[in-house]
C-alpha cells in the first residue's frame, strides 16, 4: 500500500511519515501528561523517521525530549535524515545521543517511543538494537512501539531473536496478522490504528477481524420463529461410553442458543444418562441396551432420523476412537449429504479415511484444535503462522469452512481472505469447551444459514460469557460459558 500510494497515487513517503508522526503523536498525548520526559529510540529506516517526526511534535507541546541513535547518523534513510535536520532547526532544547553515549542508568525518562525497526525487519534483531530492547523491556514505564513492536515479525508474529514489550502499538495505515498470531497477542500490548492517506482501492486484506460491530452489521436479523421447528433441527450425534459429557454440553450449549429443536441421537445403552441430563432435549436412541457407542450397524437408523424434519448435524463430540465408531462416522460423512459440523472424534475418523470424498451438495464446518488440524492436513503445522496459512489452503481446495481454535481462531473459507480474532480464544482448546463451541455453531449456522456468520457467532458468545463471568478465565468451566 506504501508504495502504491507512493509510487501510483503520488503522496511521498515524507508526507506519509509526516501524517503518521501526527496521528502517534495525537495519541501519545492523549495518554502522556505534557512535560514528561520522552526517550525516542530511532533506528536507520521510515520506522525511525516516525520516531522524529513524534519527537518534533510533541518537543513543541511542551515534553522534554532524548533522542537516542541505533544506527549511525549517516545511514539514515532519506526521508528519516530530513526528520533529522528538522529537528535540529527547531528553537527549543532535545538532548540527541547515539547509543555508545546513552547510559543504561539513566532512570529520568517518563515513556519510552520504539521507532527502531517497523516492517523493514528482515532477520534475527541484531546489537545494539537487542541491547537497547533488553534496557527498555526492564523500564516500568509506557513504551508506544510505532507500527510493529521492534523484533515482531509483522505477518507471522513471530519474534526474530528478541522483541519489544509493548503497551501500545501504533499501527500505520493498516494492522498486521503477526498481532495475532504466535508472540504478537502477548507482545503488542493495546494496537492502536493510525490510518494514513492509502486509497481503499490499494487496500488487500490478508485476513479480517472477526469483531462484534461487523458481525452484527453484517448478520440477518432472525425473526423469532413461530414453532420450534421452524428454524429446523439441530441433530446432534455425540457420546461413548464415559465420554457422555460431551454430548451432554454440546446440546445444552446448542439449546441455549435459543434453537427450537435440539435431537441427540444416541446408542440405546447410554439414554438413560441423558434421560436424566437433558430434560428438553428429545432424544433417539439406535441400537440395543448394551451399544455403548456407535457401530456400522447403527448407520441406516441414523441415517433415517436424519432424513426427518429438516436441520443441520453435528457430529464428534464424545464418540470415542473405536474402530467400529470410525467406521459409522466415515459412512455417515459419506451418505449424509446435507450441512454438518465435524468436530472432535469425528475429525479424528476423517484424518483416518484415505482419500475421503464429501458429497457435492453437502456443506461441512470442521472445528480442529490444532493438533485435530495437523490430522486432517495430514502436515506439520508448527505454529499459528503456518497453521493460518494451512487452514487458509485447506478450506479453498476442499470446499468447506474451517474453524481453527486455538490462538487466535481462524475462520478459513472457500473465499481467499481469512478470518480470525482479536482476542483471546485459547479457552476453546480445552476439554468440555470445544463441545460448548461446537453446539453453539451448529445452533447458529441453523439461525444465519451462512457457514463462516455461524463460526463467528459461536466464538463471540463465548467471549462475550467469558468476558462476562466473574470467574477468572482460568477458573472457568464449560458450563459457565453455556
Ligand atoms: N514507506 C512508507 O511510506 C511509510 C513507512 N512508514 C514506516 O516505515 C517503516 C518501514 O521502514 P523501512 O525503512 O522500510 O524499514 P525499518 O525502518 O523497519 O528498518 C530500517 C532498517 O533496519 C535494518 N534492519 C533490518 N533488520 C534488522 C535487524 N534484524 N537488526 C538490525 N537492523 C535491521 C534494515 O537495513 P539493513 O541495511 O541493516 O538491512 C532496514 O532497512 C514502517 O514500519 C513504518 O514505521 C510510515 O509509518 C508510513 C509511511
Ligand atoms: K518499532
Amino acid at each position: 500500500m506504501d508504495k502504491q500510494t507512493i509510487n501510483e497515487f503520488g503522496i511521498d513517503g515524507f508526507t506519509l511519515m509526516e501524517i503518521a508522526g501526527t496521528r502517534a503523536a495525537d495519541f501519545i498525548l492523549s495518554e502522556i501528561p505534557n512535560s514528561s520526559h520522552g526517550l525516542f529510540f530511532c533506528g536507520k529506516g521510515n520506522n525511525g523517521g516516525d520516531a522524529l517526526v513524534i519527537a518534533r511534535l510533541l518537543s513543541q507541546q511542551d515534553y522534554d525530549i532524548t533522542v537516542c541513535f541505533l544506527s549511525r547518523r549517516d545511514d539514515l534513510s532519506a526521508d528519516a535524515g530530513k526528520n533529522l535536520k528538522l529537528l535540529q532547526k527547531l528553537d527549543v532544547e532535545i538532548e540527541i545521543l547515539d547509543w555508545d553515549d546513552f547510559t543504561l542508568n539513566k532512570t529520568e525518562y517518563d515513556f519510552v517511543v520504539d521507532g527502531m525497526l517497523g516492517t523493514g525487519l528482515n532477520s534475527d534483531v541484531r546489537a545494539p538494537y537487542s541491547d537497547a530492547i533488553e534496557w527498555l523491556n526492564k523500564q516500568d514505564i509506557p513504551t508506544f512501539a510505532l507500527d510493529v513492536p521492534t523484533g515482531l515479525h509483522a505477518d507471522s508474529g513471530r519474534i526474530l531473536g528478541t522483541v519489544v514489550q509493548a503497551d501500545f502499538t501504533l499501527s500505520f495505515g493498516a494492522l498486521k496478522t503477526g498481532f495475532y498470531l504466535n508472540e504478537g497477542f502477548d507482545t503488542a500490548g493495546e494496537v492502536i490504528l493510525c490510518e494514513l492517506s492509502f486509497p481503499n482501492k490499494y487496500k488487500k486484506p490478508t485476513a479480517y477481524l472477526i469483531d462484534e460491530p461487523w458481525v452484527e452489521a453484517n448478520s440477518p436479523s432472525t425473526q423469532t420463529k413461530k414453532h420450534k421447528y421452524d428454524g429446523g433441527v439441530l441433530y446432534i450425534v455425540a457420546g461413548s461410553e464415559g465420554l457422555t459429557g460431551a454430548g451432554i454440553l454440546a446440546a445444552k450449549s446448542a439449546w441455549s442458543a435459543g434453537l427450537g429443536a435440539v435431537v441427540l441421537i444416541t446408542p440405546k445403552g447410554l439414554l438413560e444418562i441423558y434421560e436424566k441430563q437433558l430434560i428438553q432435549i428429545i432424544k433417539k436412541p439406535v441400537g440395543s441396551r448394551d451399544d455403548m457407542y456407535f457401530k456400522e450397524s447403527h448407520v441406516e437408523s441414523v441415517l433415517d432420523i436424519l432424513q426427518g424434519k429438516p436441520g443441520k448435524l453435528l457430529i464428534g463430540p464424545g464418540l470415542g476412537r473405536q474402530k467400529e465408531t470410525i467406521h459409522f462416522t466415515q459412512k455417515i460423512l459419506q451418505q449424509f449429504g446435507g450441512d454438518a459440523v465435524i468436530d472432535a472424534d469425528a475429525l479424528f475418523a476423517l484424518s483416518q479415511w484415505e482419500n475421503w470424498e464429501k458429497p457435492e451438495e453437502a456443506h461441512w464446518i470442521l472445528t480442529p484444535h490444532p493438533g485435530e488440524l495437523k490430522g486432517i492436513a495430514k502436515q506439520e503445522v508448527n505454529d499459528d503462522f503456518e497453521r493460518f496459512q494451512i487452514a487458509s489452503k485447506l478450506a479453498q481446495q476442499e470446499d468447506y469452512t474451517i474453524l481453527s481454535k486455538g490462538m487466535p481462531s481462524i475462520v478459513a473459507t472457500t473465499k481467499e481472505t481469512p478470518y480470525m480474532t482479536g482476542y483471546d480464544t485459547r479457552i476453546f482448546s480445552r476439554a468440555g469447551f470445544g463441545d460448548v463451541l461446537a453446539g453453539k455453531t451448529g445452533a447458529f449456522w441453523l439461525k444465519y444459514e451462512a457457514s463462516e456468520l455461524a463460526c463467528f457467532h459461536a466464538l463471540l458468545d463465548g467471549h462475550q460469557k467469558t468476558m462476562e463471568s466473574d470467574k477468572p478465565t482460568g477458573q472457568l468451566e464449560p458450563l459457565d460459558i453455556i
